[in-house]
């Protein structure tokens, strides 16, 4: 019942699979892909030869065939370093290859000893999965579900444990070296987890892969792609999720919407391509001046939201004050010279039972009231004014302009 043969076919069945499926994914374009199919790939033609054991010379089914896994499992190391962005410590990893590949050569040529070539290559493997769940642990993206990322990691971790065990128990059984010793029961059951290791933890990384390209997908629905704010659609759905956890909680929620000014002539005058760096520099200045939890959205054109948590109308003017002066000290490079430019902005705060687009019709409002106005300028909408807060200059139609 029990046959090592029986797991090597499955496990190279299963590589033969996965290099197809990650084939399939090779045209993401994703970092790390293009490993993990090299990796299945040198599992796909590893596996026959240490099938043919006794059949092919031991130079290519003991250390030909182990070479390939051990930098299969290297491979798929570099893969989710290269998929998580990080550099791979290459001299380190050539390091050990040569090493392993030295000691191989040593206790089959000069010394034959199985247990002890299972033990090392075991041991390998084992370092190489550490050093996958620890990587894969401390470097997933933030933000983003968590599961992939750590069902990789532990899985990696269950399968180096596993690893260790089997190349200990080799170490226990007695006798000499004899191709019997992998037909024990607990060889065997070792063996079959050691040959599920790479379709295992290539599941794994087609699961991250996945979740990468989910997020991409959102990120180009709720992206704008000119200016990396979140899109119309991205800023809604962020007010929706945000706005009714922060009413539940009594948390005061203000909109600001700001336009830049003239930016007809800027286009006119720098080219698109300067109205285009105009609006990039925008969100830069805005994100520096953002708290956490606040949100920017480009709502279209020149027009820009920005959501402000906990702040009272007194403190989103204090804010949108603050940004409107860092836009106006700098100048922006283009490629037709430097342009200076300003924003108006108008306020809104949430009241009990608002929706967004009756904070948003309010707040629209004060900003046509700030460049009816003559620009450059901030105005709350009247309501909302902070009691304690003289307007700098009112208008008949009840909004205070800073
Ligand atoms: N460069 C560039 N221009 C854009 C983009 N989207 C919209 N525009 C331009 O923005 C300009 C908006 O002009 P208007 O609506 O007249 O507003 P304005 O000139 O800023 O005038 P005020 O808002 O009244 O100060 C138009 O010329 C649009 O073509 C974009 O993504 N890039």
């Amino acid at each position: 019942m029990l046959n090592p043969a029986l797991a090597i076919v499955t496990s190279a069945l299963m590589s033969l699979i996965l290099t197809a499926l990650l084939g399939s994914l090779l045209r993401s374009g994703m970092p790390g892909v293009s490993d993990w199919f090299a990796s299945n790939l040198m599992m796909v033609v590893s596996l026959p030869l240490v099938l043919l054991r006794g059949q092919i010379s031991d130079v290519l089914s003991v250390v030909v065939a182990n070479q390939l896994m051990a930098l299969a499992a290297v491979m798929y190391y570099a893969g989710c370093a290269h998929f998580l962005r990080r550099p791979v410590r290459w001299p380190v990893l050539i390091g050990a290859l040569i090493a392993l590949s030295a000691a191989l050569v040593y206790w089959r040529y000069v010394v034959n000893s199985i247990p002890v070539r299972v033990l090392v290559t075991a041991l390998f493997s084992t370092a190489m999965c550490i050093a996958v769940a620890v990587l894969v642990a401390r470097h997933r993206p933030a933000g983003r579900s968590a599961y992939p990322y750590w069902a990789t990691a532990t899985m990696a971790l269950a399968f180096g444990a596993c690893q260790a065990a089997r190349g200990v128990y080799f170490m226990t059984l007695d006798g000499t070296s004899n191709i019997l010793m992998f037909a024990s029961t607990w060889s065997v059951v070792l063996l079959a987890i050691a040959a599920a290791i790479m379709p295992t933890l290539s599941m794994a990384a087609m699961m991250m892969v996945h979740d990468a390209l989910l997020s991409d997908a959102r990120d180009a629905a709720e992206r704008d792609f000119l200016t990396g704010a979140l899109s119309r659609k991205g800023f809604e759905a962020a007010v929706q999720r945000l706005s009714g956890r922060a009413l539940s909680q009594d948390v005061p929620l203000s909109l600001l919407i700001v336009d830049l000014d003239h930016f007809k002539a800027i286009n006119d005058t720098f080219g698109h391509a300067g109205g285009d760096a105009v609006l990039r520099e925008f969100v830069r200045c805005a994100g520096l001046q953002l708290r956490r939890g606040d949100v920017l959205g480009r709502m279209g054109g020149e027009e820009f939201a920005v959501l402000l948590a906990g702040a009272q109308p007194g403190d989103a003017l204090q804010f949108a004050e603050r940004l409107r002066c860092a836009v106006n000290a700098e100048p922006v490079t283009t490629g037709s010279g430097p342009c200076r430019y300003s924003i108006s902005g108008g306020i809104a705060t949430w009241q009990a039972g608002d929706t967004l687009d009756r904070v948003n019709v309010r707040a629209d409002a004060a900003l046509y009231e700030a460049k009816r106005s003559g620009r450059n300028r901030i105005c709350v909408h009247q309501e909302q004014r902070a009691a304690n807060e003289p307007p700098a200059q009112e208008t008949d139609q009840g909004l205070a302009i800073s």
